[in-house]
């Protein structure tokens, strides 16, 4: 049998402070550079805007892909109601007393539910925000968030996946489009080439209060998604940086309407390391509250993910040994931002490749 995603997410331990009624920055709470890796300063550059209606949108988003690792779509038909409902949702979760929120808080081996960043174990120091992890139906935890009204939470959870699920399914096949990859192509897909059968995916929902030290505190440390891709809905403050080579943390702005794609770790396994998984982080403010909605994508959990062999010849070897999403969301919850360099097999070196095992910068798993 298949491990269950659930079983392979990390839990920690729930401690939560209301970060909502801090005057000041507490101790655990504050960074320091050697705290926030990698620590370099802030530039400025655009990320790119795709319209999905554009005649030329497969090359945009194989351009902002290969040279981004993220962007912004607009035209994606996902309509504003739907956005302005999960974030009016996300608000009245998030603004609900401490003490009901620990009603739904998740289990010490679990994944749904209301907790601090999972990621949170890796850091020395804790993050400014709080979150609420969805797999599979949130009726549970909704029934206890508000005994009587839960089933207006779950309405707009429920036809926020339907719709995220076409728009990821859509955008993973025009990310693939662009390296030249068919649906044919593509053993694991379901029979319909648009969804995977079974494929799983994750809403997690984030919320930065307002910081009284924003300068010393991060909101969500840097990392990359472990998904194919990411979609993420951000109210009108912005919070969220990507870090792009050359130029250090680019903030990614809302813009009215669109919404923020990123390439996770499976996609740029599957493109040969074409497609860079993002880093990227969230960072506060003193003034606003920020919201987020992350749409975490992924495959059926026991396919095998492997570089695509269409992208494969004598000079292009494999850099990725094959792996199924749970087995790489353990050797995430194991080692975190180094995972990728765990299942490398070839490592590019100028023109040439050598056996990953041989390369000081690959962490060596026995
Ligand atoms: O809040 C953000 O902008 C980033 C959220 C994020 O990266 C995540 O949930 O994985
Ligand atoms: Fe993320």
């Amino acid at each position: 049998m298949p491990a269950r995603l659930e079983d392979t997410f990390r839990a920690h331990p729930q401690k939560c402070l209301d970060l909502n009624s801090m005057q000041e920055l507490p101790e655990t709470h504050a960074w320091t550079p050697s705290d926030n890796y990698p620590s370099v300063g802030t530039g400025s550059s655009h990320i790119p805007v795709v319209n999905l209606n554009d005649e030329n949108a497969l090359e945009l988003i194989g351009h902002a892909c290969k040279t981004w690792g993220v962007f912004q779509v607009v035209n994606h038909n996902i309509k504003k109601s739907l956005l302005d409902e999960i974030e009016a949702a996300t608000n009245g979760l998030f603004s609900l007393p401490m003490q009901q929120k620990l009603k739904a808080a998740r289990s010490p081996d679990g994944v749904s539910g209301y907790g601090m960043a999972r990621i949170s174990s890796f850091f020395p120091k804790r993050m400014w925000s709080e979150g609420f992890t969805i797999l599979g139906s949130p009726l549970e935890h909704a029934r206890q968030l508000w005994p009587r009204d839960y089933k207006i939470f779950c309405d707009v959870i429920k036809e926020y996946e339907k719709e995220m699920n076409n728009l990821a399914g859509r955008l993973m096949w025009l990310m693939l489009g662009s390296l030249g990859i068919t649906k044919h192509d593509v053993k694991w897909v379901g029979s319909e080439g648009n969804n995977f059968e079974g494929g799983c995916s994750a809403i997690q929902l984030n919320s930065y209060p307002v910081c009284p030290d924003p300068d010393r505190a991060m909101g969500l440390a840097a990392h990359t998604d472990s998904t194919i891709l990411t979609i993420l809905h951000q109210n009108n403050t912005s919070g969220l940086q990507v870090l792009h080579e050359g130029f250090g943390w680019i903030m990614v702005h809302p813009l009215p309407g669109a919404l923020v794609v990123n390439v996770g770790d499976l996609m740029h396994i599957l493109s040969n390391g074409l497609y860079p998984s993002v880093l990227h982080r969230a960072i506060v403010n003193r003034t606003q509250h920020r919201l987020s909605i992350a749409y975490l994508y992924g495959p059926p959990s026991s396919v095998k993910i492997a570089p695509l062999s269409k992208l494969i010849d004598h000079s292009h070897p494999p850099l990725y040994r094959p792996i199924t999403w749970s087995e790489y969301l353990r050797t995430k919850a194991k080692y975190f931002n180094k995972s990728l360099s765990t299942i490398r097999v070839w490592m590019p070196i100028g023109n040439e490749f050598i056996d990953a095992n041989d390369h000081p910068n690959c962490v060596q798993v026995s």
